[in-house]
Order: C-alpha cells, then structure tokens, then sequence
C-alpha cells in the first residue's frame, strides 16, 4: 500500500527500510533528589556542556572541504549543529534547571522541565520557528540520556550490505517519527538513497538538510514507522508518495527518470533562461551571511530575497550598525557585480521583536501593524538599518536593491522611496503580498524602482488564510489561480510602468510553477538555493510561449490540482525529466 506525505526534497531513491523507532523516556514527575544541591546541578549543567561538546565536534567534522564532494550537508548542516549546541549552553536555560533542582527536583527531571518553557515559547511562535521544536527536543534527549545513561537511538553510518553475494552495498531508507540533525547531517547519498518522517513541514531540518545533501525527502508521512524493517521501500521527493514493495518494473522505470533528471540538472546552463533564450535571472532567499556558501554553491545569480529579521530574532535590542553593516557587506561581497536585494526589517504578527511593539494588543497580528507599518512607527530602526545598507555598499561592486514588506498603498511606497533615497540608496521597491499591492500594481511602481512579489503572503491575504495554520493549507495553495490572477496584475500593473517585477515567495522554488510565472509575466524568479538547478534545467526546456501556454491553462482552472495539472500538461520536458 502506499503512503503519502509531503515531498520537500525532490528525486527519487530506493533502499532498505532502516526503522528508527526508539526514544529517551520521559523522567517521572516526581523524580526528586536526595543528595547535595549543588552537585546535583553541577551535574546536569555536565550533562549539557557535554552535550554542546559533541554537536560542536559533529558540526566540525562537516566543516572539511571534501565534504561538499561525497553529498553531505555541508556548512549547511554545521550551522544547524552549532545553533542547537548554544541551545545546550544557554545561560537562561542552566537558571531554569539550577532553580528547580533548588526546589528538590532531580537533574534528568530539572532539564526536562526547563526545555519544556522554551518548547513552549518556540511552539507558540508557529511556522519556521514551531519547527526548531524538533532540534530543542533532540537537545533535550541526549542530555537526560548523559544523566539516566540511556542508550540514544543511532543511524547506521554505513549502507546496507548487499542484497546479494559480490553485489554493491545499498543505501537505505532512513524512516523516523522525526529526525535530529544531529543523526542526519553526518550522513552523505553514499549511505543513505531517502529521508521519510511522521512528523515535520517543508521548514523541517530534515527537509532542510535532505536538500542539502541532494538527499529525496517525505515528511508528513503517517504510518511510515510501521513499514516493517529491511522492507525495499521506493521513495518520490516529489510527489510525497513512499511504496513499499515496488515491483521490479516500477523501480527501472524510476531509475530511467533519475538518471536523465540528474543529466538535465548538470547540463543546464549558468544564467536563467527559457530554451529560447528569454533570460529571468534565478536568485537565491538567503536569512543570513551563513546561507551564502549555498547560494553560489547552487549558482544563484545574485540574492533576490535577504530576510534581514534572522539578524534581529530573539535580540533585546536592534542589533549595531557595525554587526548590521557587516552582515549586509558579506552577501554584497559575494554577489560582486550582481544584484543583492535586501528587505528592510520584516517584524510584527509571527516575527514579533521586543523593541518593536506594536502600539497596542492585536486581536490578529497579521492584520495589524507589521512590516512597513511597524517600520514607520519606529522610523529610527528603519533609518539605522538603511544607514548601515548604504555603508555596505559603498564599498562594493554588487547592486543593492532595497525593498519594504507589507506594503498596500503607493503612498506607502512613495514613503520608502523617500527614506531610501534620504538616506543615498539608489534602487528602493515594494514587496506585493497584500491584494490591494497587485490590484493597484502600477500606481505602486510609479513610486519605486521595482516590485517583487510575496506569494506566501500574498496567499495568505488573498485567500484570508493563515499562513501558519496547516488545516487551511488548500487555501494556502500557490497553484490557486485566483492568486495566478493577482500574480498576473502585478506583473502588467509593473510592465505598463517598464519596472522589473520578480517573485521571491516560495511558489518560484517549484520548476513547473516557475515556469507558470515568467508566462505570467514575472522577470525574475528568488527561491530557496537548493531549488535552482531544478528550477534553471525546467525553464532551459521550455520556451517562453510555452510558459504563456502553461500560465493561461493554469488561470483556467476551476482549482489548484487542476491547474497544476493543466501546466505541467503544457510543460512536457518536466515529466520526461522527472522536476
Ligand atoms: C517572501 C515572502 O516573505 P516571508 O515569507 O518572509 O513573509 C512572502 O510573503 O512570500
Ligand atoms: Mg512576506
């Protein structure tokens, strides 16, 4: 039978089941201790610098340069380990556990019960930051395993032997409820052939990693758990779907689309273009300086998207010019002679900072004072960041392009043109993420150099669908050709005042709806960096009326499944080449 989830690496692999079912049971309750205070708290304090100890030495080993080479997760994978050990180590967490062993509580229980206020807090937060959850729990495990010495539940770092004498050794299925980072990022394709987990979104680390490493992935996927073990399990990246048992024909017939998939990826050329030579340069989201090395690794153009809120999350303060200049100066350095397109702070509803409040409570965040709005209350913040925008790139070749989010008025945009040209920033733009933006596109670009449409966002406001709510995912569906519509207006809104206008909302990550966008108009296209090559091999065969094509059946549709359908339909080379 087979099971589905959702595909969040694209690809196919095959393998043995490798089950991974234990976990580090919950100490009891009333778990108290008897002996001295202090030691005790010494001892879970132990428990956690070891801990830190050994995710630094698994991040460092994934710092070699042969790395990249044998399909690991790279700098990648090592950031995400160095962020879960300061997790370990931090100084609020030790307060916790130290005052509830204070209280009598024994050191597995203190730690247990101090993780839980910040599993809490991240919980709350929802989407990207909800899914940090899994790698706080993992912290959290192999602390109380160091303190119980319960054996942790290990990944086998070698592939499966042979199916049979003198064959080659066979990567395996990793299948988990979750996976930690921890386990996964040491792993390479040698070793494993597909990631399938229970729990976890497309903002997973699992998801995140398995792209890294050129891994397929399936999260999301109930029931996968009880496959029995050793069991050959076909996995589709893709599509989401995980078969046991596939018959022999099915898994040549994979095999075929793998090869000629992998054969278009490393054929398609340096710069986005249609097969007939229409050029969409290709740019990669980035959150940080530390997303680079996977920007150029991928060959992204230039940046189409830095989401500068990582620099400010968690922060009691704005952070100072210097530290802001500095982390804008690295992605203009890396980027020489490109385009670099930086969002001004995007704070309020599900990135809420201390030092922005908004002037009151807010029955619904989303609807209330976030993105540009906030930035206008809090002027200063706003000048500072642009100040240290314009210092950056004083000193380098890249052109930067400043852009605001949540932006619903030209008067809006004419603002942040004003502070942007105040402050000697030569190119300013407008995020389209609210209707309004896309009905009223060209009064907006009249005002700014460009626009860059946020379909996430766009989605969300379009359809009245909370972006982190997962029941209303349907509604939240790019494929949905009501927001192809809106889509569609910003685009002419824009071209009828001769300004570019890209999309950097996660909707460019997919190769067939890419492709849906330049039909649509979009003149360039900004997605997470291990969608590039997908997304440059699809557009390379493809022409531009053909993306015409795919966007009309598209707008056609009575619905998303329909639309995507009637794309792709128009869009042959992606089957062929299974993107
Ligand atoms: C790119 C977007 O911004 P973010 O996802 O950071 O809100 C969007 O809304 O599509
Ligand atoms: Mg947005």
């Amino acid at each position: 039978m087979t099971l589905t989830g959702a595909g969040v690496s694209p690809g196919a692999g095959h393998g043995p089941a490798y089950i991974l079912t234990a976990s580090v049971p919950e100490p009891p309750e009333d778990s108290a201790h008897t002996g001295d205070a202090d030691a005790e708290k010494e001892r879970a304090l132990a428990a956690l610098r070891q801990v830190a100890g050994e995710l630094e030495a698994r991040a460092a080993r994934l710092d070699r340069p042969d790395d990249h080479a044998s399909g690991g997760a790279g700098r990648e994978g090592a950031n995400i380990l160095r962020a879960q050990a300061l997790m370990a180590t931090d100084p609020g967490l030790a307060v916790g556990v130290e005052a509830l062993v204070d209280e009598g509580v024994a050191a597995p229980r203190a730690v247990f019960s101090a993780f839980a206020k910040y599993r809490d807090v991240l919980a709350g937060a929802g989407g990207y930051l909800a899914e940090r959850v899994a790698d706080l729990d993992d912290v959290r495990d192999r602390a109380i395993a160091v303190l119980t010495g319960h054996p942790l539940p290990g990944v086998p770092a070698e592939p499966a032997p042979p199916a049979e004498p003198g064959g080659a050794p066979r990567p395996y299925v990793l299948v988990a409820r979750d996976l930690a980072p921890a386990d996964t990022a040491l792993l390479s394709r040698d070793v494993v052939a597909a990631f399938v987990t229970e729990r976890g979104g497309p903002t997973s680390h699992t998801a995140i990693l398995a792209r890294a490493m050129g891994v397929p992935a399936v999260v999301g996927c109930a029931g996968a758990t009880a496959i029995p073990p050793g069991t050959t399990v076909l996995v589709d990246g893709s599509s989401g779907e995980v078969r046991p048992d596939p018959p022999a024909e099915e898994l040549a017939r994979v095999a075929g689309v793998e090869g000629a998939r992998r054969a278009a990826l490393a054929r398609a050329g340096e710069s986005g273009a249609t097969r007939d030579g229409h050029p969409v340069p290709l740019l990669a989201n980035i959150g940080g300086p530390q997303d680079l090395d996977a920007a150029l690794r991928h060959g992204a153009e230039g940046v189409g998207l830095y989401r500068t809120e990582f620099l400010f999350l968690g922060r009691r303060h704005a952070p100072a010019a210097e530290e802001q200049e500095r982390a804008y100066r690295a992605a203009l350095a890396a980027f020489p002679g490109r385009t670099v397109v930086v969002r001004a702070l995007d704070a309020g509803a599900d990135k809420p900072l201390a030092f922005l409040p908004p002037p009151g409570a807010e029955p619904n965040p989303a609807l209330g004072e976030r993105g540009l709005r906030l930035l206008r209350r809090f002027e200063d913040v706003l000048d500072a960041q642009l100040g240290a925008l314009a210092r950056a790139a004083a000193s380098e070749t890249a052109e930067l392009q400043v852009m605001a989010p949540m932006v619903a008025t030209a008067e809006e945009a004419a603002w942040f043109a004003r502070a942007c040209r105040a402050r000697g920033l030569a190119r300013a733009g407008v995020m389209v993420e609210v209707p309004a933006a896309a009905l009223r596109a060209a009064s907006l670009a009249a005002e700014v150099d460009f626009l860059s449409i946020g379909t996430n966002d766009l989605a969300q406001y379009a359809f009245a669908a909370d972006r982190e709510l997962g029941t209303l995912g349907d509604l939240q569906d790019p494929w949905q050709p009501a927001l192809l519509d809106l889509v569609r207006l910003a685009a002419a809104g824009a071209s009828e005042t001769a300004r570019p206008c890209g999309v950097c909302g996660e909707a460019a990550a997919d190769p067939a709806l890419a492709c849906v966008l330049v039909g649509l108009g979009v003149t360039s296209l900004s997605m997470a960096a291990a969608a590039l090559p997908a997304v440059r091999a699809g557009l390379g065969e493809h022409t531009l009326e053909q993306c015409r094509e795919a966007a009309e059946a598209a707008r056609s549709a009575a619905g998303p499944g329909e639309a995507r359908a009637a794309a792709r339909a128009c869009l042959p080379a992606l089957d062929r080449l299974g993107l």
